[in-house]
């Protein structure tokens, strides 16, 4: 058994008298691929927002490589190795593949000023270097051909790969990805399918993805985190989830997903 790469512990938020996230306890191991599933308004972006720094939880811990990262901020829970994607397409509309990517690159030195000054995390730009990684980061995600294009030219599935490509490029350990397969057709989707087994299998990294495509979850994810109104109700293998009463009954049941 690997070690754990990311563990949360007693995570809860609240939004006044909402508790949107109440005592989360769960683990991602070194290389798993982990889905968090449940149904709308469960918590699960909260869940991420509070892992990756962006909001503070009201309690609870969240460790990475066996360091405390509760509270982010964002800056330093990527250079500790973390990133994230988003829900929607995240990019610079105007600006060009390459140069989303770059943008990519620069977080990874830690947002302050002197942060990029000092070049925290050993990850100074060395500028002679940049383009062989952009490139790099563009032929791992299968985006070459579009190197100079608009990012906003980009049909919708490749624009949602760029924010790959951009979370890539801040050097991560591990990466959540938000409804990673929101909006994907169902080519697009298989290509993200062998994207992430790519990133796992050749690149070394961890991956923990909320997404509601249940084929996509089921298929990919080794193990399935299940929140239901903010609690964590099941945890499992893929196999144990499908078959798990409480599941079904909160979740997979539901008419909108009963093609899990
Ligand atoms: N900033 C906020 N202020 C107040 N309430 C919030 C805020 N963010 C989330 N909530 C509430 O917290 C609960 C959990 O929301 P969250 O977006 O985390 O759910 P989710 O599982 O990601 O849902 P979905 O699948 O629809 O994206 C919801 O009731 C939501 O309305």
């Amino acid at each position: 058994m690997k070690p754990d790469l990311l563990h949360v512990q007693g995570l809860s938020r609240r939004f006044g008298g909402l508790v949107a996230l109440r005592k989360l306890t769960f683990s991602v191991a070194q290389g798993e691929i982990v889905g968090l599933i449940g149904p709308n308004g469960a918590g699960k972006t909260t869940a991420f927002n509070v892992i990756t720094g962006t909001i503070p939880p009201s309690a609870g811990t969240v460790r990475f490589d066996g360091r405390d990262i509760s509270g982010g901020p964002p800056s330093r829970v990527v250079v500790a190795g973390l990133a994230r994607t988003f829900q929607s397409a995240s990019t610079y509309p105007a600006v060009s593949v390459a140069g989303n990517v770059y943008r990519g690159m620069l977080s990874r030195i830690a947002g302050s000023t002197v942060g990029r000054l000092v070049g925290r995390r050993g990850g100074m730009l060395a500028a002679a270097q940049v383009p062989a990684e952009i490139d790099a980061i563009l032929r791992v995600t299968d985006l070459a051909s579009w190197r100079d294009a608009p990012a906003g030219s980009l049909p919708y599935g490749l624009q949602k790969k760029l924010g790959i490509a951009v979370a890539l490029a801040t050097r991560p350990r591990m990466l959540l990805l938000d409804e990673p397969a929101a909006g994907l057709n169902h080519e697009e989707c298989n290509d993200l399918a062998r994207l992430l087994r790519l990133l796992r299998d050749e690149h070394g990294l961890t991956l923990l993805l909320v997404e509601h495509h249940m084929a996509l979850v089921m298929e990919l994810c080794q193990r399935i985190v299940v929140l239901v109104q903010g609690e964590k109700i099941a945890e499992g293998a893929p196999e144990d989830i499908r078959q798990n009463a409480a599941v079904i009954e909160a979740y997979l049941g539901a008419p909108d997903y009963a093609h899990a």
